[in-house]
Formats: C-alpha cells, structure tokens, sequence
C-alpha cells in the first residue's frame, strides 16, 4: 500500500522527519509545503521530497499522515486551516512543536470534526535551521514524547509510531500538560538561562574588552544553545509562559540562596550546592539523547608540527567519517588534548577512535 506522508513546515525537524520516514519506508510518497518558496524548492532539490504543494489544501487532500512541523504559534493556524478542508476520514495529523499544552487545546477544532490528531515532540534538534541542516539520523536515540489525548484509538497511536520507526527513537506516551513542565525544566529554563549568561558577558564586555577574548573555549560550549533561533524561542516561551514564569521564580529565590551562603561565607553550604549538583549530573544517562544534544568529543593530544590537523581530518576523510566541528583548545588542564574533534553520534566518535589509533598514535581522550 502507498502510503503519502504530506509535511507542512520543510525545515530542520519536517526535513529531518522526511528523510527518516523514507529510510524505513521507501514506497511513501512524501509532500512537502512551506511558506518560504526557497526552503521548499531546496527540500525538492536535495530529494528530502518527492512532491512540492503549493496550497495545504492540496496536499492534505490525499495523505494519510499529515505533520505539522512549522514554529508552534503558526501551528494553531495551521490546525484551524485543516479543520476546514476535506481530508481522507483516517487520516492521522502530528506535529513536533516543542510545547504541547496549547497545541493540544487548540487541536479541539479537528477533535470536533472526527479528524485524529496526536501530539508529538521529537526531542533532538539542533540550534541550526532549515532543511539544508536537515539530517535521517537526527532522532536516533532521542525521546520522542506523544500527548494523545483520551479520545486517540490505540491502532492510530501505533500506526503513528510504525510509520516513525525508521527515526530510531523512544516514544514516551505523557499528558500536554506533563510534556510543558518537563520541557521547561530540561530545556526551555536552560536556552533561557545560556541567553541571560551571555547577555551579562556581553554588558560586562561593553567596559572590559578581554571578556570576548576569554569567553573562547568552555563559555562558548556551555553557552551554545544561545545561538538558536530568536524567533522560535521567543514563540516556545509564550507559548509555555505559566510554566516558564514558576520555573524563574524558582530559578530567581535559588539564585538568592546561593547569594546568601556567599554573603555568610557559608562555605559547607556552597561545598554541599556543587557536591549535589555533581552527584545528580553524574548519575544522568550519557548513552540516551536529551533535549540539548550532548557534544560526542574526542581529545587528540598532537604535537606541534605544520598539516598536523590536515593529517587527522585525512584519516577520517579516508575512513568516511563525519565530524561537526574541529578547534583547538589552549589549556592543557583537566584534558591531555589540544585538538577537539565533535562528532555527531556516539558510533561515529567510536569509529573516529578506531580511525586514528589506526594511523596514528597520538594520545585520545574521550570527552565528558
Ligand atoms: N530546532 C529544534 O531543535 C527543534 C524544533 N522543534 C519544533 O519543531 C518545529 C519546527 O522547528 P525547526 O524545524 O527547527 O524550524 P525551522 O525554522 O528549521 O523550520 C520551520 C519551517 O516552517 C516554515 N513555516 C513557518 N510558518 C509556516 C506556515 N504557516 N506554514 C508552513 N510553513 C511554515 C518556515 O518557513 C520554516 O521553513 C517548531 O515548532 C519547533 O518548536 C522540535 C524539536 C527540536
Ligand atoms: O541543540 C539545541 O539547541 C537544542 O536544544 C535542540 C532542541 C530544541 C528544541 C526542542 O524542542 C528540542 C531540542
């Protein structure tokens, strides 16, 4: 049977999903739509799709699945619209914003025509947009959350699911309202907090120029989530505003009590606040992908000689293997490395081990 899988919104996430949902299923039909005429033309182009459609209209009109994986504000609209245009009578609607609570709400308007529709967050991305960063493998071993309501049959939840096999992800079944506060908490708190990091450096900057100099390395890493779209953070943070306005309290009357113990020269209570806080973020899973993408690091400890860098970037090159970023830190404390190789997945870091302790014998160290 052929299956047509029509995605409205064909950026980093709609083109991520076409090209895993293909992996899986080669016989599905995908069509894609978007606003911008460009990003669309560009999915076309690099075969994220198979069929461009100008209006939803006319590519919802045959799917059996339609995902919506457009910015969450513009989503609701998009909900409305195809609540008023006839679709086929099985058809299962998703989308993949990162709040769920109104989405959900506002999904009333297809509830109410018999139109099956089921929340969804797959929850790997990336700060980069667009289809161009658009990836098969970006939700492989990610949580992917679901918030169907009460009234989703269990078979639609399960097609949902068979069709999605192919993003290698683990699917978590919780409420709307659930899905809002783990978020705020694991991942919406912390872009807004990296921005608040920033927007100090950079005030602090404005009287003391060596800020930016220094803000290399470790501030950057910690800080990389800062680099995400406004537009879309601006949008997921209205959208889970209640939340996020309990989560700053807390976050501010914590920020107080560490401004206390400081004040008192509390030194058992700032020993026992890093001492928690290591011994929690230690137990944390390393394997599984969380909503902020860990950075799969190696160290290569190499010696100072010239087209050392062009060397190891050959031999991975040579073995095909991908990599993300390339830098050299100057700080030889903590990591017996200087050259810092990102690699996308844990498989691939193991793989580049392997490459370079192959043609080389420079000293590895694996990353935190
Ligand atoms: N970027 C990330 O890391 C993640 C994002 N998400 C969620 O997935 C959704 C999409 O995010 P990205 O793919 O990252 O954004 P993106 O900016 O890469 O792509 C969004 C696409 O939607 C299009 N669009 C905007 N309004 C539209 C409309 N009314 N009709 C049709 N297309 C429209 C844009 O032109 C753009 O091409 C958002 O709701 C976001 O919250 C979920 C997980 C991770
Ligand atoms: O790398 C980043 O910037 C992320 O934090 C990825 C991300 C962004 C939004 C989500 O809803 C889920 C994951």
């Amino acid at each position: 049977m052929e299956v047509r899988v029509f995605i409205i919104g064909m950026g980093l996430i709609g083109g991520s999903l076409a090209l895993s949902i293909k992996s899986a299923h080669p016989n599905t039909t995908m069509i894609g739509y978007d606003i911008n005429q460009d990003e669309l033309k560009m999915a076309k182009k690099l075969g994220v799709v198979d069929e461009i459609a100008e209006k939803i209209a006319i590519g919802a009109r045959n799917a059996d699945f339609i995902f919506i994986a457009a910015p969450v504000n513009e989503t609701e609209a998009i909900m409305m619209e195809l609540s008023e245009i006839p679709l086929k009578t099985n058809v299962i609607i998703t989308d993949t914003g990162s709040t769920k609570g109104k989405i959900v709400s506002s999904a009333a308007c297809l509830r109410e025509k018999n139109i099956t529709f089921i929340g969804g967050h797959p929850m790997a991305g990336s700060h980069k947009s667009g289809v161009f960063a658009a990836k098969s493998i970006l939700f492989e071993n990610a949580f992917y959350l679901l918030t169907p309501t009460e009234d989703v049959q269990e078979t639609h939840i399960e097609s949902l699911k068979r069709l999605l096999g192919g993003t290698k992800a683990k699917f978590l079944l919780i409420s709307a309202e659930e899905h809002d506060y783990l978020t705020g908490v694991i991942s919406h708190l912390p872009h807004l907090i990296a921005a608040s990091i920033v927007h100090q450096a950079e005030k602090s900057s404005r009287s003391q120029e060596l800020v930016s100099r220094l803000a290399a390395g470790g501030f950057r890493d910690i800080t990389r989530i800062a680099s995400s779209s406004p537009q879309m953070w601006r949008d997921i943070l209205l959208h889970n505003k209640t939340v996020m306005i309990d989560l700053l309290e807390e976050w501010k009357n914590e920020m107080d009590a560490v401004q206390n113990m400081l004040v008192h020269e509390n030194s058992q209570a700032i020993f026992d606040y890093f001492h928690i806080a290591k011994q929690f973020r230690d137990l944390l899973p390393s394997k599984e992908k969380g909503a902020i993408p860990a950075f799969y690091d190696l160290f290569v400890d190499i010696p100072d000689y010239p087209g050392v860098i062009s060397e190891i970037t050959g031999f991975l090159a040579k073995e095909n293997i991908s990599i993300t970023n390339i830098r050299i830190i100057e700080t030889r404390e903590e990591v017996y490395g200087i050259l810092v190789i990102s690699f996308q997945s844990e498989s691939d870091r193991q793989l580049g081990i392997e490459c370079i302790r192959k043609y080389s014998n420079f000293d590895i160290t694996v990353g935190p």
